[in-house]
């Protein structure tokens, strides 16, 4: 049987990887597709939106949150993969949208290794990017601290991928998008392919089946006006599987290991998600005003979760200072639960801070 083709999605926390990939499962109709989700945080909350947000019949979830997929002994991504092996007859594709905090080489080397080799093939690594956040400088930033560790996870992100797709344009001019795609390619010179995705929908040609992995070069597609033409530095891709399973013009200068990876998580613990919890009933803008207020005040880059409202709920989005709060008539069952994610978060603050905009207990 041949492999089974794997698309890794990645990009920064908050990039809009869930958002992308939620349009694409709606679109999706002809593929048996298989979603593996990771989250930093210890709750899946990308996987609970994936789920109830329209998708095609035959697509499976597996939730692995809690830290970053394919990192150590006991990380559950190689027991999924093991299960999906035994499902192969029924499975099409497999999609992973990894961590935001993650840099995909972890999934590649799993991938590779002996036991999974000849059982799943990468189709293709596609690295979304929150394009007003890059045009900001934020995610570029040089100095110690949450702006370099930033940086570092963007840049290592962007080395890796066969695909940067430009997202957030909505509201963009041409010229910006144009600009944004030279800042870009200074950047990550051996990036193959930038895409543009309005509102986070991405054509599913050029998401599922891309076989950038393969020998095969992927013809040049028109998109204007941040184009999908090969790299200034692009070459013809050689055999892969001798090079871990990783493709880009420059080959020799990548190397995946699982020790590459594991060094740059041991050099950067200061990266931490926690989560708070209230068994008050919530009001939405009060929530809101707070949350926006707790990501000025304290190094928080990204808050996600639901909280209970007197009648429905209100998920929260928040991606640094933008928050997004929408309501609806979902019950939140249990009680109101927010995931942060910092640069040394400090929790107690957060929590006590909470507590006190507004006027409800978190902890
Ligand atoms: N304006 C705009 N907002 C977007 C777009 N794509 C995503 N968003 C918003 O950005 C926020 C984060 O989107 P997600 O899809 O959850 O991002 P993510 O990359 O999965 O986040 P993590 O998994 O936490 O790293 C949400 O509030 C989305 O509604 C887009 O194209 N335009």
């Amino acid at each position: 049987m041949n492999p089974i083709p794997v698309t890794v999605v990645t990009g920064f926390l908050g990039s809009g990887k869930t958002t992308l990939l939620s349009n694409l499962l709606r679109d999706v109709h002809d593929r048996r597709l298989a979603v593996i989700v990771n989250e930093f945080g210890e709750v899946s909350i990308d996987g609970a939106l994936l789920r109830e947000r329209p998708h095609g019949e035959h697509v499976a979830f597996f939730d692995l949150p809690g830290g970053l997929v394919a990192y150590g002994e006991q990380d559950a991504f190689a027991p999924t993969l093991r299960a999906l092996m035994e499902r192969r007859h029924s499975i099409d594709h497999v999609l992973i949208e990894t961590s935001g905090l993650a840099v995909p080489t972890a999934v590649f080397v799993v991938l590779e290794s002996e036991e999974f080799r000849d059982h799943f093939t990468l189709d293709a690594t596609l690295a979304v990017v929150d394009t007003p956040l890059l045009l900001s400088g934020d995610l570029t930033g040089t100095e110690e601290g949450v702006r370099a560790g930033v940086a570092s996870v963007f840049r290592q992100q962007l080395e890796f991928a066969d695909v940067v797709v430009l997202n957030k344009i909505d509201g963009l001019d041409d010229d910006v998008l144009l600009s944004t795609e030279e800042t870009l390619r200074a950047l990550a010179p051996n990036v193959r392919f930038v895409e543009t995705a309005y509102e986070a929908k991405l054509d599913t040609k050029l998401t599922l089946g891309l076989h950038l992995h393969a020998n095969t070069r992927v013809a040049a597609h028109a998109h204007s006006p941040a184009s999908s033409a090969p790299g200034v530095n692009d070459a013809p891709l050689a055999d892969q599987r001798a090079l871990d399973g990783h493709s880009h013009g420059d080959l020799g200068m990548h190397v995946h290991s699982l020790s590459t990876h594991e060094h740059f998580h041991q050099h950067d613990p200061a990266w931490q998600s926690f989560r708070l919890r209230s068994d008050d009933v919530q009001d939405a803008r009060t929530l809101h005003g707070a949350i926006r207020t707790v990501s000025q005040e304290f190094p928080l880059l990204r808050a996600k979760g639901f909280a209970r409202l007197g009648a429905g709920r209100v998920t929260i989005q928040a991606v640094r200072t933008r928050v997004d709060a929408r309501e609806d008539d979902s019950h939140v069952h249990g009680p109101s639960e927010l995931i942060f994610i910092g640069y040394h978060p400090r929790r107690k603050q957060v929590a006590a801070r909470l507590t006190e905009l507004t006027g409800t207990a978190w902890a």
